[in-house]
């Protein structure tokens, strides 16, 4: 095989095998059998091992990256990473409400309900549509690069069709079964098992060696977007249609409610459904969606006038 007979047959290997991993990993509707991706995997790993000058950065293969790291480098935030305000009662989403409608100077304020995914916060920075680096929230200001563990959860794209600077937020997290098989291997190991999955999932990001992060089953939901500066719509729930757009894991159960009384009812709702979902949640966060309105709202010292989480009652340790 010739160098440029390789380097196309990679292209269209590469093209094939993201989009697969695309097909499996974010739209959970895989459209061919796990052997014909392992086929191709194998050819690809085959052609490049041939012809190394050739690989790329947005290849499958370099999911699980090299060496493990002595240490995480630090990562500025230029956007800092929020935090939330708590309500816990329906009083509090209504005084919440109140607040926002009073800061607006406006009768009515269409908000948008999420879940709030109970893992560990997370930054991706894309430049010419390559992912390029990962970091945790940390303390919101500074966090931990870990681009090499945040690269083997496979439903995060290595590359996006957006070739403008962008950086998007989310929650990495384990699911409950991955948590469970997880912790009975560490029992059979005579490991210390985690306490939750919360737990588990930061154990496994803050691994040095991406191989052991490669192992843990991860996955993610984006939510948000940090710096981004070919950004111009106008609110929130456009914003998580452009990242399911360019190939972003979000959830799903997001929805619009044009009054608190629509919110109360989506929260009680999700009291309910929570048990059957199968990754863990803490409760609901609910944001401004209009991003003006956002603006003109601000922050306190330690989060947005915008949003607020609601979160559930803690559950009853089941001795
Ligand atoms: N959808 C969201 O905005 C969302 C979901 N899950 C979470 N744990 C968090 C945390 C913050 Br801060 S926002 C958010």
């Amino acid at each position: 095989m010739t160098e440029n007979e390789a380097r196309e047959q990679l292209a269209t290997l590469r093209g094939e095998l993201n989009q697969y991993n695309y097909e499996y990993h974010v739209l959970d509707k895989p459209s061919v059998p796990d052997a014909e991706y392992d086929k191709k995997m194998k050819k690809l790993k085959d052609i490049e091992a041939e012809f190394p000058a050739l690989i790329t950065a947005d290849s499958p293969s370099q999911r699980v990256g090299g060496e493990p790291l002595d240490a995480f480098k630090k990562v500025a935030h230029r956007v800092p990473m929020l935090s939330l305000g708590n309500a816990f009662s329906e009083e509090d989403l209504r005084d919440f409400d109140r607040r926002v409608r009073e800061g607006l100077a406006t009768g009515s304020v269409t908000y948008v309900c999420e879940l709030k995914i109970d893992g560990l916060a997370i930054s991706l920075r894309y430049q010419d549509g390559l992912f390029v680096q990962g970091a945790t929230r940390g303390d919101g200001t500074t966090g931990e690069d870990i681009t090499s563990n945040l690269k083997t959860i496979k439903s995060i794209p290595l590359r996006i069709p957006d070739q403008a600077p962008i950086e998007v937020r989310g929650e990495a997290f384990m699911p409950q079964q991955a948590f469970v098989s997880l912790n009975k291997k560490r029992e059979e190991n005579e490991e210390e098992p985690f306490a939750n999955p919360r737990n588990a999932a930061a154990g496994s990001l803050r691994q040095l060696d991406p191989k052991i992060a490669a192992k843990r089953q991860l996955d993610i939901f984006l939510y948000a977007v940090g710096e981004w500066e070919s950004g111009t719509l106008e609110t929130h729930s456009e914003r998580l249609q452009y990242l399911e757009e360019i190939g972003f894991k979000t959830n799903p159960e997001w929805r619009k409610c044009n009054s608190i009384e629509e919110v109360i009812q989506y929260v009680e709702e999700w009291v309910e459904k929570r048990a059957n979902l199968s990754y863990d949640i803490d409760g609901i966060v609910i944001k401004v969606d209009n991003l003006e309105a956002q603006e003109q709202l601000g922050f306190t010292a330690k989060s947005p006038r915008w949003a607020t989480a609601y979160k559930f009652p803690a559950e009853e340790a089941i001795t």
